[in-house]
């Protein structure tokens, strides 16, 4: 099989536990992410999903373990990969215009003064930013329009790898979702890669091609790739229509309420390290034979081992 575009192998996080000991966070994660991949991750606070993330950009390095973004080991932060957090992190001098700008000028050097900003333009407007707003300063806008910056500032920059560490999280729900709806879009018209982290299930399901779900730490690990079964284009009030909605959400809420704790600590066995599968498709009747009586209400759900 081949390499998929970002592979985590065996990684391993070990901290002092601040009382002379050594805290094992996670222990021997192995995934991969295929390129153009939406993939959200799951878990309880404290399973290492920021420590993840933060090695993925590069800004920590594992205890043990490789990270590879096409092929190469990735160490220390790159252009080729962008992050997103919840606090915004914009330059609080800067216009917004002139937070994209900074990022675009340094990815492509060779660009006139006028296509810079004509780009950064182009992707602020992308997500609802246009006019005199622009030239408003962090502290002059609101939390949604901060995070919208953020956005537009990622995705202007065209790293390989978008790292968003709950780029929603400080947001009221109505933000919120029109914020989701803007990611989709950016997202839709890139070739671009996108790790996320959220607390938010029904907003996992929104954005992800698949999701992976931690076990609780410590020892955590990455136990199961949920495959969201529900065609793109997709949208907040349609998606919970699909037959496919309750029964990975179903699936997701008895993980993180029940079986993210009975298998924390688990071992498991060098083979089984990768996380396992799951693909729940309600509507999918090939798996059936014509005679099977299934009705569509209840979730056929199949684990298939990669
Ligand atoms: N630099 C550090 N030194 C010691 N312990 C650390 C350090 N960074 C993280 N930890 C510990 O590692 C564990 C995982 O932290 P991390 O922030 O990655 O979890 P998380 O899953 O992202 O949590 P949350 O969902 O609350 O953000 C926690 O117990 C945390 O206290």
């Amino acid at each position: 099989m081949s390499k998929p575009f970002l592979s985590i192998e065996r990684l391993t996080q070990k901290f002092p536990d601040g009382q002379g000991g050594t805290l094992t966070v996670f222990e021997n994660a192995s995934f991969g992410v295929e390129k153009g991949e939406f993939v959200c991750i799951l878990g309880h606070s404290g399973c290492g999903k920021s420590t993840i993330m933060n090695i993925l950009a590069g800004l920590a390095e594992p205890t043990s373990g490789v990270v590879k973004m096409d092929g190469q080991e990735v160490a220390g932060p790159s252009l080729d990969r962008g992050v997103v957090f919840q606090n915004y992190s914009l330059l609080p001098w800067l216009s917004a215009l002139k937070n994209v700008t900074f990022g675009v000028k340094a990815r492509y050097p060779d660009w006139t003064k006028d296509k810079v900003e004509a780009h950064a333009r182009d992707f602020l407007a992308k997500v609802g930013l246009e006019g005199d707003v622009v030239h408003r300063k962090p502290s002059q806008l609101s939390g949604g329009m901060r995070q919208r910056v953020s956005i537009a500032r990622a995705f202007a920059n065209h790293p390989k790898l978008l790292l968003l560490d709950e780029p929603f999280g400080a947001l009221d729900a109505l933000t919120r979702g029109t914020i989701q709806d803007e990611l989709l879009k950016i997202w839709g018209g890139t070739e671009q890669t996108v790790f996320m982290i959220t607390h938010d299930i029904d907003e996992a399901i929104l954005l992800a091609d698949r999701i992976l779900l931690m076990t609780n730490g410590p020892f955590a690990r990455v136990a199961e790739a949920v495959e969201i079964t529900i065609p793109r284009p997709r949208n907040r009030t349609e998606i919970v229509e699909h037959p496919n909605y309750y029964a990975i959400r179903n699936h997701l809420v008895q993980f993180l309420g029940k079986r993210s704790k009975e298998l924390a600590g688990e071992k498991v066995e060098d083979d089984d390290i990768r996380p396992e599968t799951i693909r729940i498709d309600t509507t999918d009747t090939h798996e059936r034979g014509a005679a099977d009586e299934t009705p569509k209400s209840s979730p056929v759900l199949r684990a298939v081992n990669d």
